[in-house]
């Protein structure tokens, strides 16, 4: 995939045929460039696998159907006031089609990994708008995390903006996961890789139903760069920042839309 290119799909990436325990073989080298170079130019790509299990899909939407299924004030229950995207959210008069439901996920600490991130998982929800035309599911926003695993039922309706401005619609696999660089790992890298912007946009008579997972840096972790990462063609776009202390500019700033962390800690460059 070249840069030049105009995108009509995001880069699908096999990962089936990979052995994720044996790294630095010729498969995983071959894995390794192609997702730098997807989150390079698009920052964001299909992770094809053919091991989803249909009954692991099936229990998943199922229960989210469920859940979203139960009274309103059965579901306003979970909220949670003080932490921001815990617990149900919904009922947005700008987004009437959406609700999602935000959960601390705690896994098993993969090699050291969860000391510097943490995981948390939206559940969500996207009521069918009855009509052909497209309606805003979600609106355009880029993603906090360091990166984003989104895993959806049959039912499309999110879109990426390319870096030449085009959107295009992404329509994974049942047994695949669209993986997104958020904010913090464009950051990160120097600006290196790419953050789309993104947004889901619904027409027709389904429900959509997304698991999206995000992974953030710790509280009180300060995000660097690398100085690896910084010279001359390539200087430092953003100053050391605390994600938490991020987030509380964030939500102070409701209204900022295009790479808030750039107003935040960016250098001006
Ligand atoms: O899959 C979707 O509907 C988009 C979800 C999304 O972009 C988000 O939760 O940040
Ligand atoms: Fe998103």
């Amino acid at each position: 995939m070249n840069s030049q290119i105009d995108l009509d799909s995001i880069p699908i990436i096999d990962f089936y045929t990979l052995d994720l325990k044996k790294t630095g073989t010729p498969e995983w080298n071959s894995a390794k460039s192609q997702v730098r170079k997807a989150l390079e130019d698009c920052g964001c790509f299909e992770a094809s696998f053919n091991r989803i299990p249909p009954e692991l899909r099936k229990a998943t939407f199922g229960a989210l159907k469920e859940f979203f299924d139960l009274p309103l004030e059965t579901k306003k229950l979970t909220s949670c006031a003080h932490q921001p995207l815990h617990g149900y959210l919904g009922q947005y008069p700008q987004n009437p089609l959406f609700e999602s439901i935000g959960i601390y996920d705690i896994l098993s600490d993969i090699e050291g990994i969860i000391r510097t991130v943490v995981v948390e998982s939206l559940r969500l929800e996207y009521k069918e708008p009855r009509t052909t035309e497209k309606t805003i599911g979600l609106g355009t926003h880029t993603d906090k995390s360091v990166i984003t695993l989104n895993y959806q039922n049959q039912v499309h309706g999110l879109e990426v903006k390319t870096k030449e401005g085009k959107w295009i619609n992404v329509k994974p696999s049942p047994n695949s996961v669209v993986v997104i660089c958020g904010e913090s790992l464009n950051a990160w890298s120097n600006g290196r890789r790419h953050c789309p912007e993104h947004r889901c946009m619904m027409s027709g008579n389904e429900t959509r139903y997304a698991v999206a997972l995000f992974s953030f840096f710790k509280a009180g972790y300060i995000v660097k760069v690398p100085e690896e990462l910084v010279d001359a063609q390539h200087p430092l776009l953003f100053n050391p920042f605390d994600y938490s202390e991020y987030l509380k500019f964030r939500q102070s700033k409701a209204s900022l839309s295009q790479m808030p962390l750039k107003a935040y800690c960016g250098t001006g460059i």
